[in-house]
């Protein structure tokens, strides 16, 4: 870790951490944080959290079983961070398209490495911050210059993840993003969420045409939707319940790939569909942001214990 030892925003060095130290994921160097309390597993690359749990409990956070830890790989499962752009460039708005010089959905946060800036630890709680300066080391897949600065805040009553994002570049810029957590369930079909009754929604497989959600949302099959509401969700499962509290979000996707489409994502199990749902804070569709020079927005969401 020599390259990080000059850093001196860390509140406490390497050294002094107590629950918290270096473990190397796959391929990946990761932060793994095993408190009294709770448990917690962040990899650089993306300042993907890929576990969060109570201490000796499961992952609150479903894995793909086939998920690969390695460089320039999005990781399937946990939270992927999406940004600069949420989901396909060609269906965000033109603010958007005009400055995305890829096909390559989710922008590039995720498979980005980002910096450690920040650990703080007491008895009761656990900060992890991580940063990622983007310029132009992406200007071949993105224009902009933009500071993400991200932070984990782990604790008995769970775990809140903060994104902010400050434009630095000389003109506005426009942001679609997403924390995209994927939560586990013994059984899709007995699974449902609430919080969105009522909210219009875009069926991205219907057209992306416009609906109106009519009380809970079950399962029935491929399912992938951008709802125009950030109201708080509790997803119940035959197992538990997860509420998610999001803030600087007024967009939420809800996916699942369905037995088809599992079929053809990257290291998913065909039959991995049954087990997960995705509920996205988002800001997506007609929620994206405009950030004028040196201006920030914070997406974030509190994922607790229904
Ligand atoms: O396979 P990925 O790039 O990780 O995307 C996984 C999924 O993310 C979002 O939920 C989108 O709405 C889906 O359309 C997409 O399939």
């Amino acid at each position: 870790m020599a390259e990080r030892s000059d850093k001196p925003s860390t509140t406490l060095a390497p050294g002094q951490w107590s629950f918290t130290r270096w473990k190397t994921i796959g391929q990946l160097e990761a932060l793994e944080v095993q408190h009294p309390l709770f448990e917690a597993a962040i990899t650089l690359q993306g300042a993907h959290l890929v576990h969060f749990s109570h201490s000796n409990e499961k992952n609150w956070l479903w894995l793909s079983d086939l998920a690969r830890f390695q460089p320039g790989r999005a990781i399937r499962g946990g939270i992927p961070v999406c940004w600069p752009w949420f989901g396909d460039p060609a269906r965000n708005p033109p603010a958007i398209r005009a400055h995305v010089k890829t096909p390559s959905a989710h922008g590039f946060a995720r498979t980005a490495l980002w910096q450690l800036e920040d650990v703080s630890e007491s008895a009761h709680e656990v900060e992890i911050s991580l940063s990622l300066n983007a310029g132009d080391e992406f200007h071949e897949v993105w224009e902009g210059h933009a500071l993400a600065l991200i932070t984990f805040h782990f604790s008995l009553r769970g775990c809140q993840i903060a994104l902010t994002t400050t434009n630095l570049a000389h003109a506005p810029m426009a942001l679609s993003q997403a924390l995209h957590t994927y939560l586990p369930t013994p059984d899709i079909t007995r699974t449902r969420l609430l919080g969105l009754g009522n909210s219009q929604y875009i069926d991205t497989l219907k057209d992306w045409n416009y609906a109106t959600q009519d009380g809970p949302v079950y399962f029935m099959g491929e399912t992938d939707r951008i709802y125009e509401s950030g109201d708080v969700l509790v997803a119940t499962t035959p197992e538990r319940r997860t509420k998610l509290i999001g803030f600087g979000s007024d967009s939420t996707v809800v996916w699942n790939p369905g037995p088809e489409k599992a079929q053809r994502l990257s290291d998913f199990p065909d039959t991995g569909w049954r087990n997960m749902l995705c509920v996205e804070t988002a800001n997506a569709a007609g929620d994206y942001r405009v950030l004028n020079i040196g201006q920030s927005h914070t997406l974030g969401v509190l994922i607790e214990r229904g």
